[in-house]
């Protein structure tokens, strides 16, 4: 029987016409009953036609989609397709909808006027491998856990009350690599590498306290970025285990394996400071590892919210070391990458580099040491900063959203559980929002009110909404501060022959494609500069 003639009215037809009772009532009943029935039958194709439509995107193959067309360079390849096909459009890779957002409005719409539906995030095999199955801040759906974790890292470690509070330990890893650098003084350095090492050590002073000195600190640097960078390749590598959930078992690609043994390297010295401090405590020991400081460090705190047995959300082990993970890979590379980009892009362009070092020389003075106090009377320096994130956002396609139900972008139908990337990139680039859009001109942030608060969604670095990047004060602060340290104290040049190469490579975190390698040279004759 048709769907039709399951309608409860067609049983009353049915029964009439089955007694052969054709009284006016029965007609009657009879008319009206057909009435209602097509009534109900020509709602429903209405409804059906004006119900939206998928958006567009290329055509695919049967079984795999676009997925044999995959340009490993998502941000430009996306940037295309979004040239031909409009805002929204659609790739089904394998099983997995993926949908590509690329304007301000449609932006709007999925991270402001749809926010809480579209919070969740759709999470990648490699991800759950890296975090103790997915449930780190970055992963997490949204929720009360969700908002635990966020709550704890935006009053605990990344507020700027916070921040301030742990100035020290920044300005002793910033003056650490100045003083490198005067060492290295004249001979070829690697910008990215020195300064994901200072952005990591930072990070882990504040998580743990100055732990390691010496020579295992420099092991575990090393080790450190290895694994960070390995990860995140992994994770911005397409993986079959997302395309086709039902092969994940599989591990076709051994993307997890591989995943999971970089998280045991990470968790095993988690582990280590973990057991340092509860040892610490066990003896008495009340302050950070590295002894003195009055102020709890982070994981001190986490530890202690970790016992706390009436918390609503109770915080785990497992959900303690996915936290301490997402400070690491997610505040590393993008911080140092940015700070490399902008360094390479103020290299390239000698006006804007003289007109950086004219402002520190007013605000800091030829005499005195940067501090991070500075940094907001540098408000040329700043647009440098935006500008280098307008041209290279870190996470260019931002972390891919999710929505829990299906919703509506742009007119067209979003179903629940599609992978929604916003690419950013492409919006920063667009010549109807910006002027001359390839051009690195900071000048266009100054008497500008265009800011990374995620109000702004023509100019969205950080995200947006309710996922908006966490550590934004952190990053700014140790951007800044490293970029006024750098081209105070120091003058660059590239290696002799070598010429200044901007060219990008994708990742889930962007970076130079050859890395910037620069020498340093003194700026000043006072040693007290450089210690
Ligand atoms: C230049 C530096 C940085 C950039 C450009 C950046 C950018 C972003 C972006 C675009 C997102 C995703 C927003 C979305 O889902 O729409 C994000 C999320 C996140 N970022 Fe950052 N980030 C930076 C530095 C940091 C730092 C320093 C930390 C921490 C120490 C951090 C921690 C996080 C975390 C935990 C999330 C996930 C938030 C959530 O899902 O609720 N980031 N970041």
């Amino acid at each position: 029987m048709s769907r039709a003639m399951s309608h409860p009215l067609l049983h009353t037809l049915q029964s009439s016409l089955s007694g052969h009772d054709f009284s006016l009532p029965h007609l009657l009943l009879l008319l009206s009953g057909i009435f209602a029935i097509s009534c109900w039958a020509w709602r429903r194709s209405a409804e059906k036609k004006s119900s939206p439509s998928l958006p567009p995107g290329p055509a695919g193959l049967p079984l795999v989609g676009n997925l044999p067309f995959l340009d490993p360079e998502l941000h430009t390849y996306f940037t295309a397709l979004a040239r031909k096909y409009g805002p929204v459009l659609k790739l089904q890779l394998g099983k997995k909808l993926s949908v590509i957002v690329t304007s301000p409005a449609t932006a709007r719409e999925v991270l402001k006027d749809s926010d809480i539906m579209f919070a969740n995030r759709d999470v990648p095999a490699a991800a759950r491998a890296a975090t103790y199955g997915g449930c780190s801040l970055v992963w997490t759906p949204y929720g009360p856990k969700w908002r635990m974790l966020r709550k704890v890292c935006a009053l605990r470690l990344l507020s700027n009350h916070k921040l301030d509070s742990v100035y020290d330990r920044r300005r002793r890893e910033v003056r650490k690599t100045v003083r490198y650098l005067k060492i290295r003084a004249g001979s070829p350095v690697n910008v990215g590498e020195q300064m994901f090492l200072t952005v990591l050590n930072v990070i882990t002073s504040m998580l743990w306290g100055g732990t390691v000195q010496g020579e295992e600190r420099e092991r575990l640097g090393a080790d450190f970025r290895q694994v960070v960078s390995d990860i995140t390749d992994l994770l911005g590598k397409p993986n079959i285990s997302d395309f086709y959930p039902g092969l994940a078992q599989f591990d076709l690609q051994g993307i997890e394996r591989q995943m999971m043994g970089l998280a045991k390297r990470f968790d095993r010295i988690f582990e280590q400071m973990i057991e340092k401090k509860l040892k610490m405590e066990g003896e008495g020991g009340k302050g950070s590892l590295d002894g003195g400081e009055k102020s709890k460090d982070f994981l001190q705190f986490l530890l202690e919210l970790k016992d706390e047995e009436d918390a609503k959300t109770p915080l785990t082990m497992t959900g303690l070391k996915a936290l301490l993970m997402d400070m690491v890979v997610g505040g590393t590379d993008t911080s140092s990458n940015t700070i490399e980009f902008a360094m390479a892009e103020i290299m390239n362009k000698p006006g804007i580099l003289s007109k950086i070092q004219q402002e520190l020389e007013a605000v800091v003075g030829k005499d005195n040491i940067v501090e991070e106090s500075h940094i907001r009377r540098l408000p040329y320096l700043h647009a440098v900063m935006k500008e280098t994130l307008r041209l290279h956002p870190a996470t260019p396609l931002l972390v891919p959203h999710c929505p829990s139900a299906d919703c509506t972008v742009g007119g067209y139908m979003i179903p629940k559980g599609s992978r929604v990337f916003i690419n950013a990139w492409a919006i920063h680039r667009d010549p109807s929002i910006w002027s001359n859009p390839l051009e690195f001109c900071p000048e266009r942030f100054l008497d500008s009110k265009v800011d990374y608060g995620g109000n702004d969604f023509n100019y969205m670095p950080f995200g947006a909404g309710r996922r908006i990047c966490v550590g934004i004060a952190m990053a700014e602060r140790m951007v800044l501060h490293s970029l006024a340290t750098l081209f105070h104290s120091f003058d660059w040049k590239l290696p002799e022959g070598e010429k200044m190469d901007l060219t990008e490579q994708f990742g889930i975190v962007l970076k130079k494609k050859k890395p910037l390698v620069a020498i340093p040279s003194l700026r000043s004759s006072d040693p007290h500069f450089y210690e």
